[in-house]
């Protein structure tokens, strides 16, 4: 690496977001599989789209038929997933936009690895905190059914860990509530900080 050197280009990022008049931060969803983090983190960009905000959603299940395909569930792979992700979501953020990710993320050190690669505040973690035997009771995928009949392996929650973030930003339990109070309490989060512009949520309803 020591013969490559940064290019600095003139347009930055803060350029970028002026332009877009937004600023540009992601939001990391993480949780155990079934926990709702595509619903949430899908509603809640809906949300944002629809007020005029420039957004982009990165899927674990998504990203793992592409830039991923290569990756399966063992802990170097999830690493590795992750930081692919981590880096993609870094390009994104300085490209202005507002980004929010799903990816299970099992590791305190995989997610501040991430957390390490933005500015103070641009990185925001929600913890999807759904008791595993909710998420286990929704299966949507049949995969918790599949694990525990040792169908697959290494799979979180059951055969492979995942460590409860201990200083998330936001803490979810999708058990309780419904969907538009998450939603609102997120939005609510992200205007508190001015990271969002308030008025352009009211302006559109
Ligand atoms: N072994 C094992 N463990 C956990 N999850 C598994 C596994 N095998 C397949 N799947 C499916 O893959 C989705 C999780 O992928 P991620 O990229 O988010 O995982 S990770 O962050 O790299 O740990 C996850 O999707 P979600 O249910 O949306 O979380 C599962 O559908
Ligand atoms: N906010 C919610 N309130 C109630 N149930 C939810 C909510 N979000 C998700 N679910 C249920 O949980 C299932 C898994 O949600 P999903 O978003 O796919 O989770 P993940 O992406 O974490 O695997 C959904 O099919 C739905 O039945």
């Amino acid at each position: 690496m020591s013969n490559i050197v940064w290019h600095p280009h003139s347009i930055d990022q803060k350029s970028r977001a002026q332009q877009k008049g937004q600023n540009p931060v992601l939001l990391w969803f993480t949780g155990l599989s079934g926990s709702g983090k595509s619903t949430l983190a899908g509603a809640l960009e809906h949300a944002l789209f629809d007020a005029g905000f420039h957004t982009y959603l990165l899927d674990g299940d998504n990203v793992r038929h592409g830039l991923c395909e290569d990756l399966g569930f063992s802990a170097v792979d999830r690493d590795e997933n992750l930081r692919r992700v981590g880096e993609v979501a870094k390009l994104m953020v300085d490209a202005g936009l507002v980004v929010l990710s799903a990816f299970i993320s099992p590791t305190k050190e995989e997610r501040d690895r991430v957390r390490a690669l933005f500015e103070a505040g641009q990185f925001i973690e929600v913890h999807l905190s759904t008791q595993l035997a909710v998420c286990e009771a929704r299966d949507p995928k049949g995969l918790y059914k599949k694990a525990r009949a040792g169908e697959i392996k290494d799979f979180t929650g059951i055969s492979a860990p995942y460590e409860v973030p201990d200083a998330a930003e936001l803490t979810i339990d999708t058990d309780k509530g419904d969907l538009a109070t998450q939603v609102t309490a997120v939005l609510d989060y992200l205007a508190a900080l001015q990271i969002i512009d308030a008025s352009k949520l009211k302006a559109a309803g």
